[in-house]
């Protein structure tokens, strides 16, 4: 499902990146620093390898020598950060809506009402994220990803600024969501726990 071979080059830090992985749920662990965040942001196409390939479900997002270079508004990527990034002066439904897409061809399309149920948030559409707990910052960052159309779902360490309380409360909403929208993921963590969780397959980045 992912196919990964490249070059990456941030500031000083360079190395090579193989992932050749099959499971539909790939967990991207290793130490501060190994390069977990420049992965994401290359299958994103927010950073450029210096050469590579990057490949989704047979899908070809960059390949420098076939000169392959999707733009990151074409690729189809749902990205869930450390922090929900919601915005401050807009309602939970409003932040939900933003970014959203309608179906696009043959692929099923993620609907207001469906994403609402499956993340529970119906009680919060009218309210301001300084009025939400961080877990349900990031439930409500998880729908407007869905809504986005995603053909895969990244995530970069979203339990890490939740206590231990708020992580036990999401852990279960990310397995329903794996469970019930059945798109590839990519879930970079540090911690053993919620890899053990959440993937079907781990991928250290030494
Ligand atoms: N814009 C940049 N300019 C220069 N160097 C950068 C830039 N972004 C990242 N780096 C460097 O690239 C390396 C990999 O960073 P990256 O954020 O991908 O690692 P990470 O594994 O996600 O780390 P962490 O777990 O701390 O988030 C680090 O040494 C970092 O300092």
């Amino acid at each position: 499902m992912l196919d990964i071979d490249v070059q990456l080059r941030r500031g000083r830090f360079e190395r090579h990146v193989r992932i050749a992985e099959d499971a539909r749920v790939l967990a991207l662990t290793g130490p501060s620093g190994a390069g977990k965040t420049s992965v994401l942001n290359a299958i994103a196409g927010l950073v450029r390898p210096v050469s590579g390939r990057i490949a989704i479900d047979g899908r070809t997002l960059f390949d420098s020598a076939a000169r392959i270079d999707v733009p990151t508004h074409r690729r189809r990527i749902g990205y869930v950060f450390q922090d929900a990034r919601l915005f401050p002066h807009r309602d939970v439904r409003a932040n939900l809506l933003y970014g959203r897409h309608g179906a696009r061809g043959d692929v099923a399309s993620f609907e207001l009402d469906a994403v609402v149920d499956l993340l529970g948030i119906g009680h919060l559409l009218q309210r301001r994220p300084a009025n939400l707990s961080g877990g349900e910052a990031q439930r409500v960052a998880i729908g407007r990803a869905l809504l986005s159309q995603p053909a895969i779902l990244m995530f970069d360490e979203p339990l890490s600024s939740l206590d231990q309380a708020r992580r036990e409360e999401l852990i279960p909403w990310l397995q329903r969501v794996r469970d019930e929208v059945r798109l590839p993921m990519v879930y970079v963590s540090h911690t053993e726990d919620d890899v053990r969780r959440i993937a079907h397959a781990v991928h250290v980045l030494a």
